[in-house]
């Protein structure tokens, strides 16, 4: 059942001197700790994309998916649900998604453009490369806020370049009846820290520890922030992993574009030993994210609740 009273804390992350060691700074990494133990999950209010970015980074999204889908099927990966996915399952045929993995990595965005549009489409590829660079320093800021707060700062260097970024845009088409109908099933992301954005058009929401579904309502300059498996097991349950699902009302299609940090290939997630003792026992034994992932789409994951536990709890 949706539940209308409570709202995600929303946190302010466009103080012109957001750095380290200051005041400000000091104060959201409190707020920030704060939701994400209770919540694992805040709106980020943000203001580095300027708003011809926020408007056109949802043109070239549709402009994607109304490409034929004998090209969008050119975006095939070998990892799971990496590429372009028409559908996810026959129980959600609304949903359609195209990930970019890796696309921190220099080249890698044009080498997708190029192959979705042989003929060269610049406007795609800047407008996906800027996105990723103004809000990748949110995921930055986060990811450091948290390490802080943990007091494992020695890990500051080495949890920062583990990661690469995916980013994934998501179209949901609108149920076409009075109905609500299910654009994505409850689950909870596998990988460190996503960072959603959507266009105008309601449907996330995010299910509290104590059970209750709430609908995330964002404007044009907030961002859903929300924690994976990864950083739960790596903060050793500290950080709160978030259900969340996508449900869908209404007459309009609602566009998504989702920022992942997830661990780079052969990274082994490990809790550090300074967060393991007798009051917090260890809860995950260590793993590699890629095997984890694979086992993510298993007949054995798709029956269980929280498929880090069943892959590598303790
Ligand atoms: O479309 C959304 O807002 C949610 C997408 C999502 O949960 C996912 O891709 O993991
Ligand atoms: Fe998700």
């Amino acid at each position: 059942m949706g539940s209308k009273n409570i709202k995600l804390p929303k946190i302010n992350f466009s103080h012109e001197d957001l750095k380290p060691d200051t005041l400000e700074w000091n104060q959201v990494k409190s707020q920030v700790y704060k939701a994400l133990v209770e919540y694992g999950c805040f709106e980020a209010f943000f203001d580095k994309i300027p708003i011809n970015l926020q408007k056109s980074i949802f043109e070239v999204s549709q402009e994607f998916f109304d490409l034929p889908l004998q090209t969008k099927l050119k975006n095939i990966s070998t990892k799971p649900f990496s590429g372009y996915v028409g559908q996810y399952h026959p129980s959600i045929p609304l949903a359609e998604s195209m990930g970019i993995i890796d696309s921190n990595i220099p080249h890698k965005v044009e080498k997708y453009t190029q192959l979705l549009w042989p003929q060269g489409n610049p406007s795609f590829c800047k407008t996906i490369q800027s996105y990723l660079e103004q809000l990748s320093k949110l995921d930055q800021t986060i990811r450091r806020m948290i390490v802080e707060s943990l007091g494992i700062e020695k890990y500051m260097d080495e949890h920062m370049n583990s990661i690469n970024y995916s980013l994934r845009l998501m179209k949901y088409k609108e149920p076409q009846s009075d109905e609500t109908k299910i654009g994505l099933h409850a689950h909870t992301d596998k990988n460190i820290v996503t960072i959603l954005y959507q266009n105008q058009v309601k449907g996330l929401e995010i299910l509290t520890k104590d059970g209750q579904w709430i609908n995330v309502d964002p404007t044009p300059d907030t961002f859903t922030v929300m924690i994976g498996d990864s950083l739960h097991a790596w903060t050793n349950g500290r950080m709160h992993a978030t259900f969340h699902r996508v449900m869908m009302r209404g007459n309009k299609a609602r566009y998504s574009i989702g920022l992942f940090s997830k661990p780079k290939d052969g990274y082994i997630i490990k809790a550090p030993k300074e967060l393991v003792d007798e009051d917090h026992p260890l809860l995950f034994k260590p793993f590699d994210f890629h095997e984890f992932l694979a086992f993510g789409y298993t007949e054995q994951d798709m029956k269980c609740d929280f498929s880090l536990k069943a892959y590598c709890g303790v």
